[in-house]
């Protein structure tokens, strides 16, 4: 069988956990076997089609937004055929809760042909802050991605008949979360935008890893598509020259930070 990864990491916490696992899941099955990989961070990465055959493993991740697949996603994970390779759904969560995203992805793999055989959620470094989670996932976590890929090796080699995992999360899924203000009023963050200081010193990387393609070239100050708040200009910044000043957005950060201070562990499923 042949591995693959799937994956949207704008700041690299879901490329590190999925990586590990399709790595492991590889090694386990044969030494120096390549793991192939379809990163769609980027844009025009959504725009290829793919699709795997009955002799594919494909370990699938995305970030948790609001607790759910990111809605940007979706079309484009719908657009993959799955043609019975078999998945392993796996969420990266800030720390906070990742409510019904693992089972909104693995329903989403499993509707568009993949079985399903294992998911997991595992903890990275909050997108919105420098301290929520810091540097995760750290070498625990990694070592837990290991052992996941080990049981995930032992049941694929042991069985040959796959049912859909059973994961955490109700269906019909809950609203995506919303943060709230001092009043314990809703907010609405969608239409925060970064700022940029005068530190910039136009070198346009946040051009090049904007996954929305949002940043316009001739001017990185102005916004000319939609921001996700997905923390790629603000955290690959080198002059740090990127930032949000946006009340309700630093409200909620500052919040995050203070409530779900204490660690969480991944959860497997399989
Ligand atoms: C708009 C937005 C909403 C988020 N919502 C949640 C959430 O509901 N729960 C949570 O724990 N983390 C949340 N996060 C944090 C990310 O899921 C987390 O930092 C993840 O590790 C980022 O993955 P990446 O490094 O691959 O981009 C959110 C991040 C963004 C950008």
């Amino acid at each position: 069988m042949k591995v693959n990864t799937m994956f949207f990491s704008a700041t690299g916490t879901t490329r590190k956990v999925v990586s590990r696992i399709a790595e492991k899941i590889s090694e386990n099955l044969e030494k120096g076997m390549v793991v192939k990989s379809f990163d769609f961070t980027l844009p025009n990465a959504r725009k290829e089609p793919v699709s795997f055959t009955k002799e594919e493993i494909v370990v699938v991740g995305v970030p948790v937004i609001a607790g759910r697949v990111p809605n940007v996603l979706l079309k484009y994970l719908n657009s993959i055929k799955g043609n019975d390779a078999l998945a392993i759904a796996v969420v990266l969560y800030g720390n906070r809760n990742y409510d019904d995203a693992l089972i909104e992805l693995r329903d989403i793999l499993q509707l568009n042909g993949f079985k399903v055989i294992a998911g997991g959620a595992f903890i990275g470094e909050h997108s919105f802050s420098k301290i929520l989670a810091k540097d995760r996932p750290d070498e625990k976590d990694m070592a837990i991605a290991s052992d996941f890929a080990d049981q995930i090796y032992s049941k694929i080699t042991a069985e040959a008949d796959f049912q859909i995992v059973n994961v955490k999360g109700k269906s019909p899924y809950r609203d995506y979360y919303r943060p709230k203000n001092l009043q314990g009023e809703p907010v609405d963050i969608r239409k925060v935008t970064p700022l940029t200081n005068s530190d910039c010193n136009n070198c346009k990387l946040c051009v090049s890893v904007c996954p929305m393609g949002s940043i316009d070239k001739e001017d990185v100050s102005r916004l000319i598509g939609i921001c996700i708040k997905c923390g790629a200009c603000i955290k690959n910044c080198p002059t740090q020259a990127k930032y949000y000043d946006d009340e309700d957005y630093l409200r909620h950060k500052y919040e995050l930070e203070i409530e779900f201070a204490s660690r969480r562990e991944p959860e497997l499923f399989l």
